[in-house]
């Protein structure tokens, strides 16, 4: 590992991705409650962006200016201002600065300081907009997905605040916040979730009893991957302290294993990943589920295969994976491209290169059967 240590850049992170946390927590709260969609857009390529996912990326960005105010910070993220800087914007606009300035009021219980009056909204649009870093690999560069699996955040389902730190085109560190990480590993699945929603504790719940979300990190080479809980409402949790380790799951038999992959069919190959599945041997239905939840879910042991197959021609960006990765990897899991490579985060915005699609498994028997299923199925499908 070198001489390299990056416990402070990893004790902001982890902190920075509570508080985002908890700042999602209220806004998607406010939405699934609302009756109206006002605070949802629909961008160019028609994917959607909310208040929380520039709310987040300017907190995100405020907190690391200030804990490293002397080097020049350079952040990769996902939102740009253009969608709110429209003049029928304005209303989105305000929501974000209000959801910005009732975060950093509460900044003290992360450990950071709050601003000696609100911000205004020159500030934080020009927050948003520092975070257009393009990587590379020199230097030093913080990777952002405000929100992650906007879509899961806007029904109330699954979504992840990921943040990593790319040094020399490697991740160092990653921070992977998980707020409706369920209690049981079932109530992952899209399709049970809806089923048992009934049955779940609200979110207002604050019994004891009930423990939902959860913050991943790891530090690269360290070998451990660690998880906190989320601190919710207002209660005082001694979260720093109460941090557990997370380890990858022990099964390598592909017919105890669980696989996970997108919901949406537009953004992996359901059939493709059927035929894998089917040709190495899984027998469980895959578990859909919307974001890098998926990644959590190996790394916490809850799932041990996580594919994704996008549509030839789409490229798959750094802060989609960046945190995911890392994190799989410390806790004992393999990732890599459908040919068995690596992935590079060092060539800018996305991941060049990348042959086919992802792969993720919690160990090397179920990558080696998974890669040869790969080959065998890319051969069959394109008979
Ligand atoms: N066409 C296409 N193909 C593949 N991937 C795409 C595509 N379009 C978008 N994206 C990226 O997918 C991110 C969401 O992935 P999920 O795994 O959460 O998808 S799903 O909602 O479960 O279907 C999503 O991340 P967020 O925008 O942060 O939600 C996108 O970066
Ligand atoms: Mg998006
Ligand atoms: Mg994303
Ligand atoms: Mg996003």
């Amino acid at each position: 590992m070198g001489d390299n240590n990056y416990d402070k850049e990893l004790d902001v992170a982890v902190r920075v991705v509570q508080m985002a946390c908890s700042l999602c927590q209220r806004v998607q709260e406010g939405l699934v409650s609302s009756t109206s969609n006002d605070h949802v857009k629909s961008k160019d390529d028609d994917s959607l962006v909310t208040v929380a996912d520039w709310s987040v990326q300017a907190t995100v960005s405020l907190m690391l200016s200030e804990s490293f105010s002397n080097q020049k910070v350079s952040i990769v993220a996902e939102e740009d201002v253009q969608t709110l800087s429209k003049s029928d914007s304005v209303g989105l606009l305000t929501a974000v600065v209000n959801t910005v300035n009732e975060c950093l009021a509460e900044a003290p219980k992360y450990g950071f300081q709050s601003p000696k009056e609100a911000l205004g909204t020159s500030q934080i649009l020009e927050a948003i907009s520092r975070c257009n870093s393009t990587g590379g690999c020199n230097g030093r560069h913080w990777v952002l997905d405000p929100v992650d699996g906007t879509l899961g955040f806007v029904r109330g389902d699954q979504y992840a605040v990921a943040l990593a730190l790319i040094e020399e085109g490697k991740v160092v560190i990653g921070v992977l916040g998980c707020p409706n990480y369920p209690r049981k590993k079932e109530w992952l699945n899209h399709h049970h979730h809806h089923q048992s929603y009934q049955s779940m504790p609200k979110m207002s719940d604050t019994s004891d009893t009930w423990e939902k979300g959860c913050v991943l990190y790891a530090q690269k080479g360290s070998g451990e991957a660690w998880m906190q809980p989320l601190i919710h409402g207002n209660k005082k949790h001694t979260w720093s302290s109460s941090a557990q380790r997370v380890l990858v799951s022990a099964i390598d038999d592909p017919a105890l294993a669980t696989f996970c992959e997108p919901v949406e069919k537009a953004n992996t190959n359901h059939s493709f990943t059927a035929g894998v599945a089917h040709s190495m041997g899984l027998k469980k239905q895959p578990m859909r589920v919307h974001s890098m939840v998926k990644y959590a879910a190996i790394a916490r042991g809850d799932a041990e295969i996580f594919m994704k197959f996008a549509q030839s021609g789409y490229k798959e960006k750094i802060w989609d994976h960046a945190a995911g990765v890392i994190i799989v990897e410390e806790a004992g899991g393999v990732v890599t491209d459908a040919g068995g490579h690596p992935l590079d985060f060092s060539r800018g915005l996305y991941l060049e290169g990348l042959d086919r699609g992802i792969v993720a498994c919690s160990g090397t028997t179920l990558h080696e059967k998974l890669i040869g299923s790969v080959y065998a199925s890319w051969e069959s499908s394109n008979l």
